[in-house]
């Protein structure tokens, strides 16, 4: 029979918030490992029952005296038990090995897989938690890699850990985390490879891998990805704003006490709920968009793409177009490395969204009015733009599957032409030789981690004053030399 700590037993029935954050802090600091099943299980229930169609909007007031409904221990201790056993009734526990096999891996993930039910939505949201599996018998894909790295904890396997990059989930396990497994599907009709290692071919150029800088989890990482995964949607435009309350204030015990360090989504998870709603004065919300990109140039060799579209999205909804411009160049400056492959829709819809909708949107606003200080005056900006297409440009080159097509031309053609030619003649782009080395072995392989040294940070050196020729990808080269003839 599994066993709920007394020191947490007592917390019982959870009535605020407030005694979440206190269930979270006794399993983070009070013992050796967290108990992600019993943490699950918690969020998921506070979240399915405030965001299920009975439950009426309620504006919170504060944590401390934040009422939710009565969750009772009875109702935690069931499914909490329910797991343990669906998982050591199905999953032989003479634990022999101190650590776990592709074997074992394999075994919990079908234990997992052929348990769910047959066929259901599985975008629908509030699907990722243990509560949504035991009651429901239903999981999304990042749900069902989280339930095997907490059931391996149920076996006493310490060494199965979470993986994740941007857009999918996998686990280490072996002596240092030298092995690892597919155990989730990824995408829309694709085949899953569970059991298989991580992509060895052209899918491990491909972003979804993140060039092999996943974030592997230590089992505090692994709750913050379960507090980051807390969704407080009660529908398409509307949060519960008690469960966006509960993850902000959950986010911000796993910040002070370091666990979102290496986690640069998480981070920006925090930032985005920080600039709807501030809690701390001492930490705007800007400067953890910072963090997440310091995070991710620190520990994951500048591969990721969302710290700097998290920072791109803030600055466009505060209307700081420029340098919304400046974090959608450095996010293409990451994507242009890889390969595009049909497993980056979820990428390429950002680009396509930044590209074809949010650009648009700033140039309209930009050339309606009178507006003195016009992003279409500034060099830079002009600079930034052609940066932030030239890499989806080279994104392209090599990809065995195209990216653009005639639906971007119009709008990027559109945005060009709406900066003046003095503007566009006092941009020069000097790209750096081995920045551009994309696709040979040299790069991909490399463990040099330009980011990891101090200040040397490996980017287009950008000099707006004088005239050179540029290496632009072919498409921009050629759209910018028809702008300077004015044909456009
Ligand atoms: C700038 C944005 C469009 C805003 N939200 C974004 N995300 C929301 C939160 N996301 C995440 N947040 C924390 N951890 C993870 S692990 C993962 C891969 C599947 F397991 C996704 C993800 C994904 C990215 S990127």
């Amino acid at each position: 029979m599994a066993v709920i700590r007394d020191i947490d037993k007592a917390l019982f029935p959870i009535k605020t918030i407030n005694t979440v954050v206190k269930l979270f802090t006794s399993q983070l600091e009070g013992c050796s490992e967290p108990d992600l099943a019993l943490l699950s299980i918690v969020t998921g229930l506070i979240e399915n029952q405030l965001t299920s169609r009975s439950n009426a909007v309620q504006l919170p007031d504060s944590p401390e005296t934040n009422v939710l409904p009565r969750f009772e221990l009875e109702t935690v201790e069931n499914l909490y038990n329910k797991f343990h056993l669906v998982i050591t009734s199905s999953v032989e526990t003479n634990k022999t090995k101190a650590y776990a096999t592709r074997d074992l891996v394999k075994r919990v993930s079908d234990v997992i897989w052929n348990s769910l039910t047959r066929s259901y939505y599985k975008d629908r949201p509030h699907l990722q938690s243990l509560y949504s599996y035991l009651t429901g018998s239903k999981l999304d894909c990042f749900g069902v890699a989280f339930a095997v790295v907490a059931g391996c904890q149920v076996l006493g396997y310490s060494d199965v850990h979470l993986a994740l990059s941007e857009d999918h989930a996998w686990v280490v396990f072996g002596p240092n985390g030298s092995e690892n497994a597919e155990i989730t599907w990824h995408g829309k009709g694709n085949e899953d490879k569970r059991g298989q290692e991580i992509g060895k071919g052209v899918s491990a150029r491909s972003w979804l891998y993140v060039n092999n800088k996943p974030v592997i989890c230590t089992r505090h990482m692994e709750v913050a990805a379960l507090v980051s995964a807390i969704n407080p949607a009660l529908n398409a435009n509307v949060d519960a704003s008690e469960v966006a309350m509960l993850q902000q204030e959950l986010l911000w015990l796993l910040y002070d006490l370091g666990h979102l360090k290496k986690y640069p989504m998480a981070i920006g998870n925090l930032g985005d709920l920080e600039e709807i709603s501030p809690k701390r004065s001492d930490i705007p919300c800007s400067s953890l968009f910072e963090e997440a990109i310091e995070s991710a140039r620190k520990y994951y060799n500048n591969q990721h793409v969302y710290p700097y579209t998290y920072q791109g999205g803030y600055y466009y909804r505060n209307n700081m177009y420029k340098e919304a411009f400046e974090s959608w160049a450095n996010a293409s400056d990451v994507i242009r490395l890889y390969n595009y492959s049909r497993d980056d829709e979820e990428i390429y819809k950002e680009f396509l969204e930044i590209a074809n909708e949010l650009i648009p949107q700033i140039m309209k606003a930009e050339s309606s009015g009178f507006e003195a200080n016009t992003i279409l005056k500034k060099p830079q900006c002009f600079a930034n733009l052609l940066k932030f297409y030239d890499g989806i440009c080279q994104w392209e080159e090599g990809s065995a599957t195209p990216v653009l097509h005639i639906g971007w031309a119009k709008p990027l053609v559109n945005t060009i032409s709406k900066f003046d030619s003095d503007v566009r003649a006092q941009v020069n782009i000097v790209c750096d030789e081995e920045k551009l080395m994309k696709k040979n072995g040299s790069y991909f392989n490399n463990n040099n981690n330009n980011y990891e040294k101090e200040n040397t940070t490996v980017i287009p050196k950008l000099n707006v004053k004088e005239q050179s020729t540029s290496n632009f990808h072919p498409t921009i080269e050629a759209l910018t030399a028809a702008c300077s003839e004015k044909i456009l």
